[in-house]
C-alpha cells in the first residue's frame, strides 16, 4: 500500500477522534449529555479505532501495537461512556449490550475489508457519514438554534466533522485511480502516532469530562442546599457559611455588623384558615417584600418556617433600627391578594449588634429576645436588643 493524498489521511486519522472528543465535550457542556449524543459519540471513536487497526494490519511491523492501542481506546471509550451514563442518572448499559452497540457496526466493515481496500474505505466512510449525521440528529437543537457558545461551538464541529465524510465519498468516488483507493492509509511514523492518540484521547477526554461533569453536579447539589425552594432565599446553612466573612468584611471597612430576626405574626391560623398553599404564597410574597428593601447582595436568609434572618452592616444602630422598621411596613403596608380575600399579614423583628469577638449565635440570641419582646407587646413592631 502507498502513502497517497496525505493531508487528507492527515485530516480523516487526525480530524475525527479530537471531533468526537469536543463532542463528548460540548454534549456535557450543554447539557444534552443522553444516551443518544453519547452513544453516537463512542460509537465514532470505536469507529475510528476499527479504522485504524485495519490500517495498521496492512503493516505487519505496527499490526501488535497498534491493534493493543486501538482496543484498548475502544474499551476505555467504553469505559467512559458507561460512567458518564451513570453521573447523569441514567441506567447503566450493560457492558455486553454496550459492546454488541459498538461492535457490530465495526463487524460491519468486516465483509467489506474481504472485498479489498476500496470497498473497505467505502464502507468505513458511509458508515462514519451516518454516525456523524446520527450525531447531528441528537444535538440538532445546536445546529438549528444554539443557545449559547458552547452549543454554536458543536454545530461547527458537526458540520466540519459530516464535511469530511462527505468529501471523502466525493474524492472516493470521483477518483478511480489506484492511488485514491487507500484514503485511509497513513505512512507508518504517522499511523504509531495516531494509535498512541488513540490510546490517550479518551483517557485525556475521560477526565475532562469528569471534572466537568463533577464540576456541574457540585454547582448543582451547593446550589439545592443554599437555596430555599419555597422563596428562593439563602438556606440558614448558606447564611452560616458566608457569616463570618462577612463579618470580618464589614469590621474591616468600619461598619457596624447588625443582625435582624424577622418572624411572620400569627402565620399557624393563616395555614389553618386559608390552606398550607396559601400560607406558602404568604411565605413567598413576604420574602419578596423584605428582599425589595434591602440593598442587592445583603444577606437575607429563610431561618426557619416563616422566620427570616438579615445581616446588616450599618452606621450606627439607630440605621438599624430605621431598616428594620422600613422592612416591618413593606409587609404591612398592603395586604396580601389571596384568592378573592385580602390577607393582612404584620411581622415582629428582633434587631441585635453583632460586634467582634461575638458568635453569631450569640447575636441572633439576642435578636429573638428582642424578638420576643416585640411580639409580647402586640407584634407588628421592631425592638432592638440591649448591648450584646
Ligand atoms: N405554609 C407553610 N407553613 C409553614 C411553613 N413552615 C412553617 N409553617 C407553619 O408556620 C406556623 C408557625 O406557627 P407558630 O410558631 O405557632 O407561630 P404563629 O402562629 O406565627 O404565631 P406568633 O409567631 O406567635 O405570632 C406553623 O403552623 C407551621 O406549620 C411553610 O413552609 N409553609
Amino acid at each position: 500500500m502507498h502513502a497517497v493524498d496525505m493531508p487528507f489521511s492527515y485530516v480523516i486519522g487526525g480530524f475525527g477522534p479530537w471531533a468526537a472528543a469536543l463532542m463528548m465535550l460540548a454534549a456535557v457542556q450543554s447539557e444534552y449529555l443522553h444516551r443518544g449524543a453519547l452513544s453516537r459519540c463512542a460509537l465514532g471513536f470505536a469507529l475510528l479505532g476499527a479504522g485504524l487497526v485495519a490500517n495498521g494490519w496492512s503493516d505487519p511491523a505496527a499490526r501488535w501495537p497498534i491493534l493493543t492501542l486501538a482496543l484498548a481506546a475502544v474499551v476505555g471509550t467504553a469505559v467512559i461512556y458507561r460512567a458518564l451514563r451513570q453521573l447523569v442518572g441514567a441506567r447503566p448499559t450493560r457492558m455486553p449490550r454496550l459492546a454488541l452497540e459498538v461492535a457490530l457496526p465495526c463487524l460491519a466493515l468486516l465483509p467489506a475489508w474481504t472485498a479489498g481496500p476500496r470497498s473497505f474505505a467505502l464502507t468505513f466512510h458511509v458508515l462514519c457519514l451516518a454516525v456523524s449525521l446520527g450525531i447531528a440528529w441528537t444535538v440538532r437543537r445546536a445546529l438549528v438554534a444554539p443557545r449559547n457558545t458552547a452549543e454554536a461551538a458543536v454545530a461547527v464541529i458537526l458540520l466540519l466533522y459530516a464535511g469530511t465524510w462527505v468529501y471523502a465519498l466525493y474524492a472516493m468516488l470521483r477518483h478511480d485511480g489506484p492511488e485514491h483507493r487507500h484514503l485511509l492509509y497513513v505512512e507508518p511514523p504517522f499511523l504509531a502516532g495516531y494509535a498512541v492518540l488513540y490510546a490517550l484521547l479518551p483517557l485525556l477526554v475521560g477526565v475532562l469530562v469528569f471534572n466537568l461533569a463533577n464540576a456541574r453536579l457540585h454547582h448543582r447539589l451547593r446550589r439545592h442546599a443554599n437555596t430555599d425552594d419555597l422563596t428562593g432565599l439563602m438556606t440558614r446553612r448558606a447564611l452560616l457559611e458566608q457569616a463570618g466573612p462577612w463579618q470580618d468584611d464589614v469590621l474591616e471597612r468600619g461598619r457596624q455588623p447588625v443582625v435582624l430576626l424577622l418572624d411572620v405574626d400569627h402565620f399557624k391560623p393563616i395555614n389553618d384558615t386559608h390552606g398550607h398553599e396559601r400560607g406558602d404564597e404568604v411565605l413567598r410574597a413576604v420574602s419578596d417584600r423584605l428582599a425589595g428593601t434591602l440593598r442587592a447582595g445583603t444577606p437575607l436568609a429563610r431561618w426557619g418556617g416563616e422566620e427570616f434572618l438579615v445581616l446588616m452592616d450599618v452606621a450606627s444602630l439607630d440605621q438599624a433600627a430605621a431598616a428594620a422598621e422600613r422592612m416591618r411596613a413593606a409587609v404591612a403596608e398592603r395586604p396580601f391578594a389571596s384568592g378573592e380575600s385580602r390577607l393582612k399579614v404584620t411581622t415582629s423583628i428582633g434587631v441585635s449588634a453583632w460586634p467582634a469577638g461575638v458568635d453569631l449565635a450569640q447575636a441572633v440570641a439576642n435578636a429573638d429576645a428582642a424578638l420576643y419582646s416585640a411580639k409580647r407587646e402586640g407584634r407588628d413592631q421592631a425592638r432592638m436588643a440591649g448591648p450584646a
